[in-house]
């Protein structure tokens, strides 16, 4: 089936993505494409710039989730420092055209690629008048700019509201259920360490309240805690910790999404773990009557 692309990171996957998306979708409809995402593996940035650099919003596999529930196809292409150096023209003939039949390209306001980042809507549409080719205007939220780097903004004050009003969901941690200290269960609140991908961005340090989703589609009201334990013995390194309310099942090993709903405080050392614990205690009654963001829930 012929194909209508859109390409680039979409990292977040935000509302001016999910504008594009649903464009892309709706005109290959009309049109008996098959809409498909292309985006790239590493972060294109990774390789132009090092690794790591920006950190990411959303995982490849969160990506093609989102995507995926659209209707779009999703495809990754490994992305190479030779691939950085391929004019923008070779790579829409062989990679879109003749590898993967594209007719019809749909362009984000700013999007550019190939050598010198010199392939854009003006560009090809010049170059290939074979296709069909549209560029979307960029989206705005109360006429600020809805851009990857102002949800990481957000994000880094623990304004997961304001993260949320340019991703149109609530900021997503999500990975496989690790073993942790084994000290939770003993003080009354067990944790699920959630073991993030390497170069996953993630929020200011602290407590939010959270929806967790299991594999198996269930959903409990958690509270977790993002920081490095200074309260309890042994070591502190940076982890992403989840108290399930109502909940008492081993999850060791099973995939784990948490959608972050609010802030409620900093991490702090306590004097003894009986005040940690007591603490603990109050912010699930906080998750618990929680009530401002009924999202998935
Ligand atoms: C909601 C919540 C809040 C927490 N707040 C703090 C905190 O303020 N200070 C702290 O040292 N540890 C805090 N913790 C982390 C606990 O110390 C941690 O869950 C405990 O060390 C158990 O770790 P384990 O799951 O690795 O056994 C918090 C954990 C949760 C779930
Ligand atoms: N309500 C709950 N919330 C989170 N995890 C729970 C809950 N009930 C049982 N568990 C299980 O307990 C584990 C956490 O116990 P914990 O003593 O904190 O061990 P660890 O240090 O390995 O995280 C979780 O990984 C999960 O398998």
């Amino acid at each position: 089936m012929k194909r209508a692309v859109t390409m680039g990171n979409f990292d977040g996957c935000h509302l001016g993505h999910q504008a594009l998306f649903r464009t892309l979708k709706a005109v290959a409809e009309v049109n008996h494409l098959q809409p498909t995402v292309i985006s790239f593996e590493p972060h294109s940035n990774y390789v132009l710039r090092g690794p790591g650099d920006p950190l990411l919003l959303t995982t490849t596999e969160e990506k093609r989730e989102f995507v995926e529930s659209l209707g779009i196809e999703f495809l990754v292409l490994p992305f190479t420092s030779e691939l950085a150096k391929l004019p923008f023209d070779k790579f829409v003939r062989t990679e879109l055209i003749e590898k993967r039949e594209v007719v019809s390209m749909f362009f984000g306001h700013d999007h550019c690629f190939g050598a010198g980042g010199k392939g854009n809507y003006e560009t090809i549409t010049a170059a290939f008048p074979e296709l069909s080719t549209q560029m979307l205007s960029m989206v705005l939220h109360k006429g600020e700019r809805v851009s990857s780097s102002a949800v990481r903004n957000a994000l880094l004050n623990g304004d997961v509201d304001r993260a949320q009003t340019y991703l149109g969901r609530p900021y997503r941690l999500s990975g496989t259920v690790v073993v942790g200290k084994r000290l939770g269960h003993t003080i009354g609140f067990p944790t699920a360490n959630v073991q993030m991908e390497q170069y996953k961005f993630l929020p200011k340090g602290g407590v939010y309240v959270a929806s967790a989703r299991l594999s198996d589609g269930r959903i409990y009201r958690s509270v977790v805690n993002i920081g490095t334990q200074p309260t309890t013995p042994g070591t502190h390194n940076l982890a992403v910790e989840a108290y399930l309310l109502d909940f008492n099942e081993d999850i060791y090993g099973q995939h784990l999404a948490l959608d972050l709903l609010a802030f409620l405080r900093p991490e702090k050392k306590f004097a003894s773990i009986e005040d940690l614990v007591r603490q603990i205690g109050m912010d699930a009654d906080t998750a618990k009557n929680y009530n401002g963001n009924h999202w998935a829930e």
